[in-house]
């Protein structure tokens, strides 16, 4: 792995560029033409990329009752159990994020404003399934659409190539009240959503995680008219640690964000010499006793170690940088944390690893990736709500806000809008006379 000591300034940019995340010409194209045929052809482009990409020759698209009650009784009572434990943790978190009550404030004798949450009423999630069945994405997402109130909650996810639906993705959305789940992924799911088929309903939202394909499907459908929550694309992590950290916690951390995915990446950031240059034998040891090794390698093979001089220049680097996860596993963990200005999500020393937030800690683990951290939230209550505002003027509110509405539309050259004030000052004028 890369150690890269002390690198210019002018370097730091180029260095918080992501390796693969990048999303390149070829997969834009490739999703623009699964878009166009799932919009034209709907269910049969479906069925067709589904046998494609994942072998299932499926009949139906949409996953029964039955079938849904037989995952519950497949799940192994265990899994049952952890997923309620996280299912509670993370209802208790996401419950608390809805807001108490509808604003309301007089901003002007007689003039009433108002904004009252109300929630996107259907919301089409997407699940991961391509390198592992993500059902804690389930929970993720199914609910806080609940728990904000959508109408309607649909679920896509690729299939096996049996067909089948993998049960826990089943249970969790059952136990988070998903009203539809469809065998679908990819980009062709996202396009389904977006504009539906014969079988899949057309969302107004579409929320979720995925591999570069969806992630483009996402931003491509956005732009043609459907709603997405962020850009949630391949994983990735950035360690800020000291010569304090234990050496295995931090490459476990690393090995935990390479086993998502080939473009997945992991970066330490530390001013301890000695650590930087211990990091990859450690790395290298534990990599020896996992599965999917050569996955793991190639992901690694584009994460990094960098060395700075001091942690005023580690904040710098990670808030330029603005990872999806921020582990801070340091002696002065909680006080570097109130220096974070960009990040998805941050852990906080030595005993909050990125997976208790991937599980069961609470928070979300859909999170905004390649840089988007900047600018996006990862999912929360809010993402599943619209604010409404609402007015109210009595003739009071008229005098006290007509006058201004007049001179303000005049001074725009808007003589309608002028007028739609001028006529009730006028009437409420008459009635008081
Ligand atoms: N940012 C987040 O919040 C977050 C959370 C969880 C997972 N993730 C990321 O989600 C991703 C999951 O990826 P995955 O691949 O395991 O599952 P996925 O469900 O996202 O993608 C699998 C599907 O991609 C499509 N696909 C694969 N190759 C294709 C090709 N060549 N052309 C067109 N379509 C193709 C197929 O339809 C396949 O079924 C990982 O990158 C992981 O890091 C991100
Ligand atoms: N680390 C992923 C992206 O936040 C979420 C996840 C699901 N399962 C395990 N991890
Ligand atoms: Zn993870």
């Amino acid at each position: 792995m890369q150690i890269i000591k002390y690198p210019a300034r002018a370097d730091w940019e180029p260095l918080t560029r992501r390796a693969l995340a990048e999303q390149s010409a070829t997969v834009a194209e490739a999703v623009s033409a699964i878009i166009n045929n799932v919009r034209s052809r709907g269910d049969r482009a479906l069925r067709e990329y589904e046998q494609k990409f994942t072998g299932a020759m499926l009949e139906s698209l949409l996953v029964t009752d039955e079938e849904i009650e037989k995952a519950e009784s497949t799940t192994a009572t265990g899994l049952k159990q952890a997923i309620d434990a996280a299912a509670a943790n993370i209802e208790l978190f996401h419950a608390a994020q809805k807001p108490r009550q509808e604003l309301v404030v007089e901003t002007a004798p007689g003039v009433i404003c108002r904004q009252k949450a109300v929630p996107v009423q259907r919301a089409g999630l997407y699940v991961p399934g391509g390198n592992s069945p993500l059902f804690s994405t389930v929970l993720m997402l199914a609910i806080p659409a609940r728990i904000a109130g959508c109408r309607h909650v649909e679920l896509c996810t690729p299939p096996a190539a049996d067909g089948s639906v993998h049960p826990a993705i089943l249970y969790a959305a059952k136990r988070a009240g998903v009203h539809a789940v469809y065998r679908t992924g990819g980009a062709q799911a996202i396009a389904a959503m977006a504009f539906g088929t014969e079988t899949v309903g057309r969302a107004d939202k579409i929320f979720g995680p995925g591999n570069r394909f969806v992630t483009e499907a996402k931003q491509q459908v956005s732009l043609l008219g459907t709603a997405i929550d962020m850009p949630a694309g391949p994983s990735e992590v950035m360690v800020i640690a000291d010569g304090t950290a234990n050496a295995q916690f931090v490459a476990a951390d690393f090995l935990s964000q390479a086993e998502h995915g080939p473009d997945s990446q992991s970066i330490l950031l530390t001013a301890d010499e000695g650590f930087a240059e211990s990091l990859p034998e450690v790395i290298s040891s534990l990599l020896a006793q996992m599965p999917r090794r050569e996955m793991m390698e190639k992901s690694l093979s584009h994460s990094r170690i960098i060395l700075l001089h001091n942690d005023n220049e580690i904040m710098e680097f990670s808030n330029l940088y603005a990872p999806e996860h921020l582990i801070i596993n340091h002696s002065r963990a909680a006080e570097l944390a109130a220096e974070v200005t960009n990040a998805g999500s941050v852990f906080i020393g030595p005993w909050s690893p990125e997976s208790a937030g991937d599980y069961a800690s609470g928070t979300n683990h859909t999170l905004p990736t390649s840089g988007h951290a900047r600018a996006y939230s990862g999912v929360n209550i809010d993402a599943f709500m619209k604010k409404i505002t609402f007015q109210q003027l009595s003739p009071l509110g008229i005098r006290s806000i007509g006058r201004t509405v007049e001179v303000m539309a005049e001074n725009e050259d808007l003589a309608a809008h002028k007028l739609a004030m001028t006529l009730r000052i006028e009437a409420v004028n008459n009635q008081t006379k």
